[in-house]
């Protein structure tokens, strides 16, 4: 396991990048334009019952939307995107210094990937941050490029994160504060700050491999110059649209679970391409790890059985992280 060295634009691909066969995407990367265009929701806007209506289109199709007007500076973001590039643009030997690997072990924490070195790795970089708990924060260790513009960001996210959430539990006729009330003083929000350099081979490699986030929902600020982002729907890849200085907003597996099966998690991937590196900040939201995932008992009658079954989210993620490196979906497993 190590840290990667990502500058091989001019070099034959390495083997680990190397996807077998199976798991190709059929030599196309390039996804479709989306049938339709993908719902944008004006969280200022939200309750009313129009822009409550969009919400529930987007949560029931693609597990996705865009949001405006969320309350977050597009300044803010612009230093947080610029912030990041600056770092995945210095000296391996200065990236290092922030290096996910303590002993030569790797924490959760930090620059570099979680994959063994036995396993295929997707062709992307990332500095992976705790920004809660706060007394697991260790804001000393985070990047001085984008420390001051993340630690910011993660505190005014945690209000367009609250508002989209209590119209999410609305549309489920839930208490309005069901979700929000599992953000306890232990729940887990991670950042990820992702770096996919320019690839020899975007047809033999993931920039990021098919997936859905684990936790409840997750924002995710998007390169506003270079795509990539794809999700899937009926089986079928579509291109993700950004808008400049919105937020695009997915439904993780946590919710989905929660939501028995109303709210559909984002399937999604990146794909890479030969010229331009790429740039992605996702802030995932999630329970604490004690917390028992399941489906709301207020959702659940003889007519609705539970479609889920339950396990604690520790374990969850755990077997997320496992699964992963198989290129299987977790959520597959907890179907009754
Ligand atoms: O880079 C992107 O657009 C997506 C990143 C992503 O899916 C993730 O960090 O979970
Ligand atoms: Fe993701």
């Amino acid at each position: 396991m190590a840290t990667r060295v990502v500058q091989h634009v001019s070099e034959e691909l390495p083997s680990r990048y190397v996807l077998p066969e199976q798991h190709r995407h059929g030599g196309i990367p390039a996804g479709e334009a989306m049938p339709e265009p993908l719902p944008v929701v004006d969280i200022g806007r939200l309750p009313a019952t129009d822009e409550a209506s969009k919400l529930r289109v987007a949560l029931e199709s693609w597990g996705l939307f865009l949001a405006t007007n969320h309350g977050i500076e597009v300044s803010l973001l612009d230093a947080l995107m610029d912030g990041a590039r600056e770092f995945f643009h210095q000296p391996l030997e200065t990236r290092h210094k922030f290096s996910n690997l303590v002993d030569g072990t790797p924490r959760h924490k930090g620059y570099g990937c979680l994959l063994s070195q036995d396993q295929t790795i997707d062709w992307f970089d990332r500095v992976h941050l705790a920004i809660h708990p706060e007394d697991e924060r260790d804001l000393s260790s985070w990047p001085h490029f984008f420390r001051d513009a993340m630690l910011e960001y993660a505190g005014k996210s945690k209000k367009t994160r609250d508002r989209v959430l209590r119209a999410m539990a609305t549309l489920l006729e839930l208490e309005e504060d069901h979700f929000v009330s599992k953000f306890t003083d232990r729940a887990i929000t991670f950042a990820a700050v992702n770096y996919y350099p320019p690839c020899p081979a975007p047809d033999r490699v993931f920039g990021f491999r098919p997936h859905s986030d684990g936790r409840l929902i997750t924002f995710l600020l998007a390169d506003k110059d270079i795509g990539g982002l794809q999700v899937r729907k009926d089986g079928r890849w579509f291109n993700v649209p950004t808008i400049p200085g919105s937020l695009l907003v997915f439904v993780g597996d946590s919710l989905e679970i929660m939501s028995n099966g109303a709210f559909k998690a984002a399937v999604h991937r990146v794909v890479t391409n030969p010229v331009k590196d790429r740039i992605s900040v996702a802030m995932f939201f999630g329970v604490d790890g004690d917390t028992v995932l399941e489906p709301a008992p207020a959702l659940l009658d003889e007519t609705r059985p539970a479609r889920y079954r339950k396990m604690r989210t520790k374990e969850y993620i755990q077997g997320i992280l496992e699964l992963y490196g198989r290129y299987e979906r977790m959520i597959e497993t907890m179907k009754i």
